[in-house]
């Protein structure tokens, strides 16, 4: 722990939290300072979404909704003051360990015939647990010496990357319980295989989605066909609008793609009946129906606007536990190729920024010319190397080149000099940044 702030909590009386075997102790905190919350593991044994809390590590946490769970019953010492905290009686992990041993059981199957381990596509509703219980299953899964793939098809949230993102992660170790799915690669030692979607909602541009999903399953297949994961499988996170009937085409696409064979369904009835109706017995994917936790929290607009915000913050600045110090750079207009993923989030199109086409075809970019409408934008960089200027690339095959190809990162601009035809830069990483295309969608930040 190094901030004032946690030093003034870790002098603080802490709390005795006592629980009995299948209780879950829930709290909720803010993201102020004031508001951390530190735990710590006095006996027993307990879990954070399926990743064991050691003895000696007091955990910290910030602007987050925790459950701790434990088998066998633990003691615990809480300091800080939560906004909420309570002791549930009630928790449906017994079934989510269920789930884990029928995949444990597919696995095993899968490496002694060295066949592809269970493709494991989790869908439901906005804030019934899907995260969590991925969460829960890759850590159930890499305790056992598994290797699975974590792919997250929601672009809402960019849990291990920014909102706006598609992303497929290889996870060989526990998830960190601070951390969580930290954006910020340096702290966590993943470095995730990330694609740029640019909106919230996987309905928002269907065609420029289904085009990246089949990317992402490509890649992830791929991967699936090598000897040390193949039988760890793969756990999806899907997007709340899979539930909805305008998103049951592109939850079918997806399922394709990917070769799933088993669905979680987490509290929603009717698309359990619904995939159950067009997967039957027999039909080689399984679909399974499991409870909401009661613990799940709901959260509103507000937090969820703080939850983005802070995700970038992390991204450049780091997390409690690993601070990192963002490099700024001078970059000229002349070296980066900006393009946007079409106009769709930002404003109406009557107030696309000047210099842009107006766009096509969903999955088509449009130009932008560098200048005061960067300002304070982060932009996406893409791992797709500007071409020379020998080569004309037409707008399509453009577009296809860069939505194309996984992403290098991203920076922020935090200043723009118009005249000079320079902007300044933050990013995570020293150096120049490469001569790349940058894409900018609707993430705004402004450094505290
Ligand atoms: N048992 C629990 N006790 C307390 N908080 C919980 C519990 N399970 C989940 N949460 C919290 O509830 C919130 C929503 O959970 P989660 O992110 O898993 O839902 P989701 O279905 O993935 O949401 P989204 O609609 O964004 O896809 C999160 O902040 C999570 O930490």
């Amino acid at each position: 722990m190094d901030s004032d702030a946690q030093e003034e909590i870790a002098s603080e009386p802490g709390r005795i939290v006592t629980l009995r075997p299948g209780q879950e102790f829930r709290f909720e905190n803010d993201f102020s300072e004031n508001g951390i919350v530190t735990l710590k593991l006095k006996s027993g044994h307990a879990e954070i979404f399926g990743t064991e809390l050691a003895s000696d590590p007091t955990y910290a946490f910030s602007g987050r909704k925790v459950a701790v769970y434990t088998w066998h019953g633990c003691t615990l010492e809480v300091r800080g003051k939560p906004t909420v905290d309570y002791i549930a009686e009630e928790a449906p992990m017994q079934s989510y360990l269920n789930v884990h041993l029928a995949l444990e059981q597919l696995r095993t199957a899968a490496a002694e015939k060295g066949d592809a381990g269970p493709k494991v596509m989790i869908v439901g509703p906005e804030d019934v647990g899907k995260t969590s219980l991925c969460k829960i299953l890759l850590n159930y899964a890499v305790k056992q010496g598994n290797k699975p793939i974590f792919v997250d098809i929601d672009p809402n949230e960019g849990s291990v990357s920014l909102p706006g993102t598609l992303s497929a992660t290889a996870i060989s170790r526990p998830i960190d319980v601070e951390e969580e799915f930290s954006a910020s690669s340096a702290t966590t030692g993943t470095s995730p295989l990330v694609y740029y979607y640019g909106y919230a909602s996987a309905l928002e541009k269907p065609k420029l989605y289904h085009a990246l999903v089949e990317r992402l399953a490509g890649v992830v297949n791929k991967k699936l066909d090598q000897v040390d994961v193949r039988s760890s499988g793969c756990i999806i996170n899907t997007p709340r609008q899979f539930v909805d009937v305008d998103g049951y085409e592109t939850l079918t696409h997806a399922i394709d793609q990917f070769g799933v064979n088993a669905i979680l369904v987490l509290g929603h009835e009717r698309l359990y009946s619904e995939l159950t109706k067009r997967f039957p017995n027999g039909s080689g994917i399984s679909i399974i129906k499991l409870a909401k936790s009661g613990g799940v929290v709901t959260r509103d607009k507000t937090y969820r606007k703080q939850l983005q915000m802070h995700k970038i913050k992390e991204y450049f600045y780091g997390t409690l536990k690993g601070e990192l110090s963002p490099y700024s750079s001078l970059v000229s207009f002349t070296d980066v190729a900006v393009r946007m993923v079409g106009e769709g989030t930002l404003a109406p199109s009557s107030a696309l920024p000047l210099g842009s086409e107006r766009l096509l075809q969903e999955t088509r970019l449009v130009k932008v010319e560098p200048g005061d409408i960067l300002l304070h934008s982060i932009l996406a960089v893409s791992n797709a190397p500007l071409p020379d200027t020998q080569t004309n690339l037409t707008p399509e095959q453009e577009s296809s080149l860069v939505l194309g190809t996984n992403l290098a990162g991203f920076v922020y601009v935090s200043e723009v000099e118009e005249e000079k035809k320079k902007m300044t830069v933050l990013a995570p990483n020293p150096g120049r940044l490469p001569r790349r295309f940058l894409v900018m969608a609707s993430l705004k930040w402004m450094e505290d």
